[in-house]
């Protein structure tokens, strides 16, 4: 059983998300009625060629050129040079305006391949296939592509929306429990900025073994629901779109401080998000973060210690891209379900809370 969720970001820009199990022949299908088959790239992730290169084989059988390029695994790929280094493959092997391009990965081949589709003549056609829980609940929806720079986070990149998202959830059988626990810390985001329901859920499936079964498929729906709708009403991020970054800019300068690829985005969001908790209580909203507590210990267990110097990070949080007027601003909570935008003049309280979260992360 697959669900269609409908995104619509503007006349023009709609196009449908497929959750479920085993969806080769629904992507087939959807190629079927949507391109001539002429010519395909697949920009896949080396470990997911891997293990499901036969899979992806025979979702694009239709294809009369399958053109494979492989995306090294991990952070450092999310880069000019990678970026650099597919562009000029894609263009010495030839391509039209019509040529599909297919990410089939992690977010990391996500963000890359999709800033790739988005720029190649300027714009071709791009379709996701995540295969992390990651991708599929955050990364593969609502438009966000680039790649790293050695200043900040996602600094060069576009909004280029994709022509459909397949989220076939028994990829993740291959899954390794650190991509399983990076993933969650996304769904938490969910859970504390619009349905803190999922913080039970949540619990509930960590005490399972971690295989893709049916209610991973409705957490995975209920989360791209929630991001769709987000998306939806701000798709630039001109305002609240920006409550998805909970947790990113503390999370952010922690990837940038520890080195691109130490720690997982989805580690450094969970910690980022302990981070934004303490900073809202103490400005008197009550959100403990011991919601977070059923968590944490899965967290600490695949982490190293955090020997990063607070001074760097909040350098490194005035590269952040909500920076105005110069100042930090913070997505914090006034309560759970109910975040906001706060501008932070007082960097003594950023300090304060990013003791408090080194502290419990190392304890
Ligand atoms: N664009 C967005 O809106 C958005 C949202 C959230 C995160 N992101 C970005 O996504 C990236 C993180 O994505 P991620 O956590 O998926 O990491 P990732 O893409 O690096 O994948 C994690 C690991 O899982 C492996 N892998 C992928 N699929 C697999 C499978 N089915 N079985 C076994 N192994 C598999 C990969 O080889 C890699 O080693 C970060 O760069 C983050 O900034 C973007
Ligand atoms: O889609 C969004 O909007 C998000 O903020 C989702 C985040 O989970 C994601 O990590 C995103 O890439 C962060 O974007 P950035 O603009 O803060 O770099
Ligand atoms: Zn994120």
């Amino acid at each position: 059983m697959s669900k269609i969720i409908d995104v619509g970001i503007s006349l023009d820009q709609k196009y449908q998300i497929t959750v479920g199990q085993q969806l080769p022949q629904s992507f087939k299908a959807y190629c079927q009625a949507h391109y001539n088959r002429n010519k395909i790239f697949v920009l896949i992730d080396e470990n997911v060629n891997r293990l499901h290169g036969e899979k992806v084989a025979t979702m694009v059988s239709g294809f009369e050129n399958t053109h494979v390029i492989e995306i090294p695994e991990g952070e450092s790929s999310k880069s000019v040079k990678q970026w650099n280094n597919i562009t000029n493959k894609i263009l010495e092997t030839g391509i039209e305006r019509s040529t599909p391009i297919l990410a089939i990965g992690g977010g990391v081949t996500g963000d890359l391949a999709g800033f790739v589709a988005a720029t190649v003549l300027r714009g071709v056609p791009l379709i996701h296939v995540p295969t992390t829980l990651l991708a599929m609940v955050d990364s593969s929806i609502g438009g966000k592509t680039g790649v790293n720079h050695t200043t900040g986070k996602n600094l060069i990149g576009s909004f280029y929306q994709p022509d459909a998202v397949f989220s076939d959830i028994a990829f993740l059988e291959t899954l390794e429990q650190k991509e399983w626990v990076t993933g969650m810390a996304e769904i938490l985001k969910y859970a504390a900025i619009r349905n803190p329901d999922l913080f039970e859920v949540m619990e509930e499936l960590i005490h399972q073994p971690l295989t893709p079964k049916k209610r991973w498929s409705e957490v995975v729906e209920e989360s791209a629901r929630i991001k769709i709708d987000i998306v939806q009403k701000d798709t630039l991020e001109a305002g609240t779109r920006a409550y998805l970054n909970f947790g990113h800019t503390f999370g952010h300068a922690l990837e940038k401080v520890s080195g691109y690829g130490e720690i997982t985005h989805g580690e450094a969001v969970f910690v980022g998000m302990i981070a934004a908790c303490h900073f809202s209580q103490e400005l008197g909203h009550p959100v403990s973060d011991v919601r977070f507590s059923p968590f944490l210990s899965l967290y600490k267990k695949q982490m190293a210690p955090l020997t990063v110097d607070t001074e760097e990070l909040l350098d490194a949080m005035k590269s952040d891209k909500k920076v105005k007027d110069n100042t930090i601003r913070l997505v914090l909570l006034n309560d759970w379900g109910s975040p906001y935008l706060y501008s932070c003049e007082d960097h003594s309280l950023l300090h304060k809370s990013w003791r408090y979260t080194l502290d419990k992360l190392n304890k």
